[in-house]
């Protein structure tokens, strides 16, 4: 029965807890450089206490981003700053971790908070998606992508491979490719975006064959000591659940038989018109069937996000890890709380630098006399 301040190891790798920072877009990035927003923002997520923290989605291509506002790894100027980030995570205590994706049809985007719509065609700062069939997302994201080519399948695997290299030479040590929430690869397995008549697309071997060929290119030079992950769009709640959650399990053994050593399961959104149940530990029933019938670990996201469902997910073997990401943005010292959540002694000094755990001992909090 594991619980949230068990040690996980994998590979070579150990996390000092079961608590993970998930990869959150911060869209402060300009021309995919990291900068100080980053080079903060990261260590101090770390020096909350998590076990690891998975830097943000960042792409593999300029083509590939999101919004203007995203980090990139296809140069070597970013993966210097990189390089600064993964240590900064390091230093702090935890697992330097990074997501590395191509959002396909969903790029070319405003930030969220400016829209979260497809930048307008003679918006300077605009770009021509690309996806595996000329087929648009719609609602917000109505531009229609060019449909890829096998040249540009190629290339595009060849950038994850060349960013996965990058962040192995700066220093990380977890890498997660980003095939989930209806960006390139996810695009590649939904029938939804996958139109194509080619080995690219039809059945199931057909619309995974992107994300195996890529996921086998990347193990090629992400050393084997250190944990290959994925982040898949297991469900997407759009009435065929389950084809896609049954799919989901037949391709993430085909993973693991290519050297995946962690699913983190996770939406498809690849659908406007997917009616998603939002609530408590949404994705977790089938994170668990994963873990169960294809043999690995797994982690979700997505309102894992009480001391009690992070309790029993992990005591009854759900989940091996938790993605608390809400919990982080809101309290970066999310641990701390946890382990007073459970009663555990000493919180500060389980989960804080040490600076912070004498202060918070020497002088106690009006609340906690
Ligand atoms: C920006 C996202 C990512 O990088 O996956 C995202 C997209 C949809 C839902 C949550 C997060």
């Amino acid at each position: 029965m594991a619980n949230a301040f068990d040690t996980f190891t994998l590979k070579d790798i150990t996390l000092r807890n079961r608590i993970v920072v998930p990869p959150m877009c911060q869209y402060q990035a300009v021309d995919g450089v990291p900068n100080q927003w980053h080079e903060i923002h990261y260590p101090s997520m770390a020096r909350g206490g998590a076990g690891l923290v998975i830097v943000e989605a960042t792409a593999v291509s300029p083509e590939g981003r999101i919004s203007p506002g995203c980090t990139g790894l296809w140069n070597e100027t970013q993966a210097g700053k990189m390089a600064g980030i993964a240590a900064g995570i390091k230093r702090a205590g935890a697992v330097p971790g990074i997501q590395i994706g191509h959002a396909g049809r969903k790029a070319s985007a405003n930030v969220p908070w400016q829209g979260d719509d497809h930048m307008a065609e003679d918006d300077p700062r605009a770009w021509q998606t690309i996806s595996p069939s000329a087929v648009p997302f719609g609602a917000n994201l109505p531009r229609v992508p060019r449909e890829m080519t096998l040249e540009d399948i190629k290339r595009v695997q060849d950038d994850f491979v060349g960013a996965a290299r990058r962040a192995r030479d700066a220093g990380f040590e977890w890498l997660e490719l980003h095939f989930a929430h209806g960006y390139l690869a996810q695009s590649f397995l939904s029938v939804h975006a996958n139109r194509r008549t080619d080995g690219y697309g039809g059945d199931l071997a057909g619309r995974g064959r992107f994300m195996r060929e890529t996921l086998a290119a990347v193990r090629e030079v992400w050393p084997e000591r250190l944990p290959l992950a994925v982040r898949l769009g297991v469900i997407e709640f759009d009435g065929r659940d389950e084809e896609t959650v049954a799919d989901a399990v037949s391709l993430t053994r085909d993973f693991k038989s290519l050297g995946l050593d962690l699913l983190d399961a996770s939406l498809g959104f690849t659908t406007p018109e997917a009616n998603i149940p939002w609530g408590p530990a949404l994705v977790v029933p089938y994170a668990a069937r994963i873990r169960k019938e294809a043999g690995i670990p797994v982690s979700a996201a997505w309102n894992v996000d009480t001391p009690e469902i992070i309790r029993d997910v992990l005591a009854d073997e759900r989940l091996d890890l938790v993605m608390l990401g809400h919990r982080h943005l809101s309290n970066p010292h999310y641990p701390y709380t946890l382990a007073k959540a459970y009663g555990i002694e000493n919180p500060g000094w389980k989960t804080l630098p040490e600076s912070y755990a004498h202060w918070l001992d020497r002088y106690k909090a009006s609340d906690e006399r």
